[in-house]
């Protein structure tokens, strides 16, 4: 199926390509979970990636966080080719992700699991981290006053001693928003954020991606079924149906497309009626 491209605003052609995927497929045996996908994510932008339920949508950041191999095509992260990259190599490279189902240490505080998202900036030796002295110390320090940071920044003061299973779900979502912060992503993939939010929380987490992207300049690649939240934050959106690219383009673009509409808005439109 082919898909239809729009061209790009002049905002998003002057900024660079930070992510290129090309011909991507990926298989599990007898089952195709993408094929021949394609797309350009910019710096700077908030990027989604929508579809009805077994499009390939996590198998696609899957893919890009290195989870997943795919079995054939490119991805292209900041200019370089790569392949059979492992999660925490891209990681190092800038790019963190929250996941579907909330993935957080329950008995530890807010703090302590913000904090697990800096392991990867520690630069200490094992020795310097078993006596807490020198480079250790100091880096600590440094590692907690930023995480105080993000604690401020997602208004999660009120909770940054509480062990984070007692939290309310939208809470917790936030800490580990926090915590793939905490790792400083040039690329933060969200997988369904808003997932099991009620209206309110909803609403605060689409305000905190926003300000994410346009305060620390972080490009995100959202997943996301609430298609009101797609539309209001994205700056382009690529729409997947069993596992192939269908459409792309800004939100007006997207909702305008016939293809989208059959495949998967209009479907929306009706279970929510
Ligand atoms: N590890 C795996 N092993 C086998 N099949 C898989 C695996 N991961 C995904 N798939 C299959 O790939 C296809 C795409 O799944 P994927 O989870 O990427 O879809 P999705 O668009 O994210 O769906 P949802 O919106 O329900 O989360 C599905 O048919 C799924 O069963």
């Amino acid at each position: 199926m082919v898909a239809t491209v729009s061209d790009l605003t002049p905002r998003e052609q002057a900024s660079e390509i930070l992510l290129k995927v090309e011909n991507v497929e990926l298989r599990f045996g007898g089952v195709c979970a993408l094929r021949d996908v394609g797309f350009e994510i910019r710096k700077g932008q908030i990027f989604s990636i929508i579809g009805p339920n077994g499009a390939g949508k996590s198998s696609m950041l899957n893919c890009i966080n290195g989870f997943y191999h795919p079995t054939s095509g490119t991805l292209t992260y900041k200019g370089r080719p790569r392949k059979h990259m492992r999660p925490y190599v891209t990681a190092s490279q800038g790019i963190a992700r929250t996941f579907q189902n909330i993935a957080l240490f329950k008995g530890m505080s807010t703090l302590d699991n913000i904090m697990t998202g800096r392991h990867l900036k520690t630069k200490a030796s094992l020795l310097e981290n078993a006596f807490w002295f020198g480079r250790a110390r100091r880096e600590e320090l440094e590692h907690r006053r930023f995480c105080e940071e993000i604690i401020d920044f997602l208004n999660l003061q009120h909770v940054r001693k509480t062990p984070v299973g007692t939290l309310p779900y939208g809470l917790q979502k936030r800490v580990e928003l926090g915590r793939a912060l905490a790792a400083e992503p040039e690329l933060l993939l969200l997988d369904e954020p808003m997932a099991g939010m009620n209206l309110e929380e909803k609403q605060d987490m689409a305000r905190f991606i926003l300000d994410v992207n346009d305060e620390y300049g972080t490009t995100i690649c959202l997943i996301e079924h609430d298609i009101g939240v797609v539309m209001d934050l994205s700056d382009r959106i690529v729409v997947l149906d069993h596992g192939e690219k269908i459409g792309e383009g800004t939100p007006r673009e997207v909702s305008n497309d016939p293809k989208v509409i059959e495949a998967y808005l209009g479907v929306q439109e009706q279970e929510s009626a």
